[in-house]
């Protein structure tokens, strides 16, 4: 069974995120993950010459495959990741699941699992509400939340009981720590044990 992991990442740090989570899903037996990126809104060029993260779009981001909304429709189940912008998810993010709608009318994804990731760079600049705002726009959409939950001693150092989050990036600079990218381990293997035990997707007309 397979999962899709779907990431915005301007900086990387939702990107590494989005890496380990993909890892997590491929440590559990029977599962596969597959990681692409949304639309960007912005143009190629202006992401290529942006002064701090254009190498990271270059040699890092561009090179992923650009996901399409059919690509929600086939996976058994969804792992969402997006740096914070203004206290939210990304434009771009929000705008690809806008474009689900379809989904949504035909309940295409009605009870899949999913998980959320965001990062942001400063401890107190909504990085919750960036990962709370994708878990409701998947709740219209009829997915099935799955939470980290404080069940792994990692959630008492970073993380969140909602997904993998972190802090990183921004002008002070902070890298991920390890705790992070096993937190994002983590939530990729939570996903799949729940993916393996709900089954495969049953595809609506
Ligand atoms: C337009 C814009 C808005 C941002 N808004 C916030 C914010 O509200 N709070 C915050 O802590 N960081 C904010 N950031 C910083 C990013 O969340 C941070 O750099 C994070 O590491 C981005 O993840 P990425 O490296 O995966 O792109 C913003 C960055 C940009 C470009």
């Amino acid at each position: 069974m397979h999962i899709l992991v779907l990431v915005h990442s301007q900086g990387g740090n939702c990107l590494t995120l989005a890496e380990h989570a993909q890892r997590g899903v491929e440590s559990v037996p029977g599962m596969s993950a597959q990681l692409k990126r949304v639309p960007e809104l912005e143009t190629e060029e202006g992401l290529r010459a942006h002064p701090w993260t254009g190498h990271v779009y270059a040699e890092r981001i561009h090179p992923l495959p650009v996901a399409r909304i059919d690509d929600l429709a086939h996976a058994d189940g969804l792992i969402l990741g997006s740096g914070t912008r203004y206290g939210g998810m990304s434009a771009a993010m929000k705008a690809f699941l806008e474009k689900a709608s379809p989904l949504w009318r035909s309940n295409a994804l009605l009870g899949r699992p999913a998980g959320v990731m965001a990062v942001a760079s400063t401890p107190h600049g909504g990085v919750e509400q960036a990962a709370l705002g994708m878990m409701v726009q998947l709740m219209h959409l009829g997915m099935l939340m799955v939470p980290c939950g404080y069940a792994t001693p990692l959630l008492q150092r970073t993380g969140s009981p909602y997904g993998a989050m972190a802090i990183a990036g921004g002008a002070a600079g902070h890298a991920l720590s390890k705790d992070d990218l096993d937190v994002a381990h983590y939530l990729g293997q939570q996903v799949a044990e729940v993916t393996l035990r709900l089954g495969p997707k049953q595809l609506r007309a």
